[in-house]
């Protein structure tokens, strides 16, 4: 766990970068500081490995103040990720990825074995390795940058603005990529972004920072958008907040109905339901059309997916139903307009 306590960091021309700051990142947990530009975030990062030191207040790094650590040993256990990667141009990927094993005195086998394992670990074709800097794209090299803050396993990461460089596409794979290695890994994460997005994405817990670094609000990302702390947090959560939380609304409690389901030798006979379409669905339970329609359909993972996602699900389909499928694309239901009207008003509720 790392906990801010009253920090505050004044620069020497007495600027105020962060202000009373009090938080505590969880143990395993990915925690986002988020806000705009020249709000304090990279600050309050730094000061958690000492790059930068606090001027008051302290930094309990599970319970020991950071100060008395020496920086050095401080780092050992703290992984660091920038944006762009930072990697070294003149070295392999193989040897940029080793780094901090070489410093550690690990023999070379030893440390180019570990950094093979990583870069296979964050989904690079073990091909790269014997590749420099300059010849990967730039989603590759941020990959490079995240084994090579791992390469020592350390319990804690700090990633500043890690994604922010690469296109769209490239930016969700990556952020995918980290949440799939952290549930596998579980580190104390601590992410810094402007991206409201991303934060609410990757954040068990989210620090909204207001310039002059002082903290907004620190709420799980489902608080932060049914109840934003003021006018400032709102704005910055933007316009589509509601929707937005439907993403954590789990579809668990969806009535579905099943006399909307017909398999496909009985469909021929069926008579088609007076109040929505049926589903005509495979021998092995898989959904092949509406019946007597070639209309498309939109399907979601019952109670694994959000009501945002039956939504949608239901918006693809012209008769806005949504067909409910298990984890192995089986159909388990469909969810009606009604059922999820129904969702709705009880999500707008509380
Ligand atoms: N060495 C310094 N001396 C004085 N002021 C500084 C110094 N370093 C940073 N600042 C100021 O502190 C504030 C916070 O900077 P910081 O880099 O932490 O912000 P940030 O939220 O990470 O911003 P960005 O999203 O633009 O990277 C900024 O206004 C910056 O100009």
């Amino acid at each position: 766990m790392i906990t801010f306590d009253s920090v505050t960091k004044r620069y020497p021309d007495g600027f105020v970068a962060v202000d009373d700051l009090s938080i505590e990142a969880e143990t395993g947990r990915i925690t986002v500081l988020v806000g705009p530009s020249g709000c304090g975030k990279t600050t309050t990062l730094r000061m958690i490995n000492r790059m930068i030191d606090a001027t008051e207040g302290q930094i309990l790094l599970d319970g020991a103040d950071v100060k008395k650590i020496d920086p050095p040993t401080l780092r050992r256990g703290i992984g660091y990720v920038i944006q762009q990667a930072g990697l070294f141009p003149h070295r392999k990927i193989v040897d940029n990825v080793a780094t901090v094993p070489y410093l550690l005195g690990w023999d070379k086998k030893k440390a180019r074995d570990r950094a093979m394992e990583l870069l296979e670990r964050v989904g690079l074709d073990p091909k790269m390795a014997q590749r420099y800097p300059f010849q990967l794209s730039g989603g590759q090299q941020q990959r490079v940058g995240v084994a090579r803050a791992l390469a020592a396993d350390p319990p804690v990461l700090l990633m500043d603005e890690p994604f922010s460089a690469v296109d769209p596409i490239v930016r969700t794979s990556l952020q995918e990529e980290l949440l799939r290695l952290q549930s596998e890994l579980n580190k104390t994460i601590v992410f810094v972004t402007h991206d409201i997005d991303e934060a609410i994405k990757l954040g068990d817990k989210v620090a909204v920072l207001r310039v002059g670094g002082k903290l907004a609000q620190f709420a799980a990302p489902k608080t932060l958008l049914s109840e934003p702390a003021d006018d400032f947090v709102r704005e910055f959560l933007g316009r589509d907040r509601g929707i937005r939380r439907l993403s954590f609304i789990s579809t668990e409690h969806l009535r579905l109905r099943t006399d909307l389901v017909v398999s496909s030798s009985a469909a021929s006979g069926s008579a088609a339901a007076s109040d929505g379409l049926l589903m005509v669905v495979s021998e092995d339970g898989r959904p092949v059309g509406w019946q007597g329609s070639d209309e498309p359909f939109g399907t979601y993972v019952h109670g694994k997916d959000s009501l945002r996602a039956a939504l949608d699900a239901a918006l693809l389909s012209p008769s806005g139903q949504a067909v409910a499928i298990d984890p192995e694309g089986k159909v388990v239901g469909i969810a009606t307009r009604e059922a999820l009207d129904a969702a709705l008003a009880e999500a707008a509720d509380g």
